[in-house]
């Protein structure tokens, strides 16, 4: 048999061999990271999302609350190593008083749960016509994230709302629409004027306009009850463990933090048993026209000041898809 001839069937064999493998392993990734959506509920272990975070975070983080309290701030002096956002140093007194006429308590319909199954809703283009909206809908507590809407996306985004992250200059101006009357408000300090707007707004003191990148809202019907105050504790770990930023050096001028979703992960590893995330993941940086949210045509572009390293995240993101922590309900 003259040898072209054999060499030929060879490179064919060859080339068959090729595609099936990377279409095998494609699928793997493709495995890894989508989580096809089952009829069933997904198992749910007491403990196991902990577990996980511990794995990431480490032990400390069991001994945190999630909302601040009070009696720390008020009865003893709860000290902190870091400033705004990682920590509360500096802001104890403005703080106190957002304490004083707010609560910390986590709802009896999530405490008395056996076993808390929870979903983080990013504000990803990827939820558009995801048809996701009963599924996330089935969920214990969804956590949804700044003033991204539900009304006329229900059946993509869902309608139900347990808790929602959110800044000043991210608070939806009519926290009523978009909500649920029981929907959790949990406000993500920045900066001490954070604690100042909110205080001003529950107590109806005099408004300050100066000391924002955008102009917060200046009347905001909501029942204090529902407010809380996140654990900035959870900043800093998100900041530390997940993205290796260095924290201490970046104390007045914070260059970088993480999003705000990532931040809500990380709140969902320690409050949750069970956590699935959909509508995270940006485009490719030179992709300039993707639009990324699934509710407003804007681009990468508006956040260049923002101070994410989106890539890092999305590495981070991935990590905890692979060891298990997080499963995901969209492509990433
Ligand atoms: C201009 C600007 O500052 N944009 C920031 C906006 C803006 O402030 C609010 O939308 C309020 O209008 O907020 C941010 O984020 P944003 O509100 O866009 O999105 C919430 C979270 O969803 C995840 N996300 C979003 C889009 C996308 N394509 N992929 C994603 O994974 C991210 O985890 C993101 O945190 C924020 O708070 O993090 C981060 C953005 O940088
Ligand atoms: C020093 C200062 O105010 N910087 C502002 C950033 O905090 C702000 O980023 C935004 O800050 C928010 C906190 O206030 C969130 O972290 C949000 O994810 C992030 O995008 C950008 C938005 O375009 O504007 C700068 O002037």
């Amino acid at each position: 048999m003259p040898s072209w001839k054999f060499l030929a069937m060879l490179a064919l064999v060859l080339v068959v061999v090729m595609v099936w493998y990377s279409i095998s392993r494609e699928d793997k990734y493709f495995e890894l990271f989508y989580f096809p959506i089952s009829e069933k509920k997904e198992p749910c272990f007491q403990g196991e999302a902990e577990r996980q975070a511990s794995k990431i975070f480490g032990n400390r983080s069991r001994e945190q609350p999630i909302f601040l309290q009070l009696k720390d701030y008020f009865w003893v002096k709860t000290p902190s190593a870091y400033e705004l956002p990682f920590g509360t140093k500096g802001s104890e007194d403005l703080l106190l008083r957002v304490l004083a006429i707010t609560s910390y308590a986590i709802p009896d319909s999530i405490q008395s749960l056996e076993c808390r199954r929870c979903v983080v809703v990013g504000n990803g283009h990827r939820l558009r016509n995801s048809s996701l909206g009963n599924v996330i809908n089935k969920y214990d507590v969804v956590i949804r994230l700044n003033n991204a809407p539900v009304t006329g996306y229900e059946g993509d985004v869902g309608s139900k709302t347990t808790i929602r992250l959110f800044y000043p200059e991210s608070a939806h101006f009519d926290p009523k629409i978009e909500n649920n009357p029981d929907t959790l408000l949990v406000l993500v300090a920045f900066k001490a004027m954070d604690f100042h707007w909110i205080e001003t707004i529950l107590s109806d003191k005099k408004r300050v306009r100066k000391g924002f990148w955008k102009q917060p809202p200046l009347i905001w019907d909501v029942n204090p009850k529902q407010i809380r105050i996140l654990n900035p504790f959870f900043m800093e770990i998100a900041a530390d463990k997940l993205l290796s930023l260095p924290i201490q050096q970046q104390a007045r001028k914070v260059k970088q933090k993480p999003t705000t979703g990532l931040l809500a992960i990380t709140l969902a590893l320690h409050l949750c048993d069970l956590v699935h995330i959909a509508g995270f993941g940006y485009p490719d940086p030179y992709n300039k026209k993707q639009t990324i949210h699934y509710y407003e045509q804007i681009t990468l572009k508006s956040m260049a000041s923002s101070g994410h390293n989106v890539s890092q995240e999305a590495l981070a993101i991935k990590r905890m898809l692979e060891m298990g922590a997080v499963k995901n309900l969209t492509y990433f």
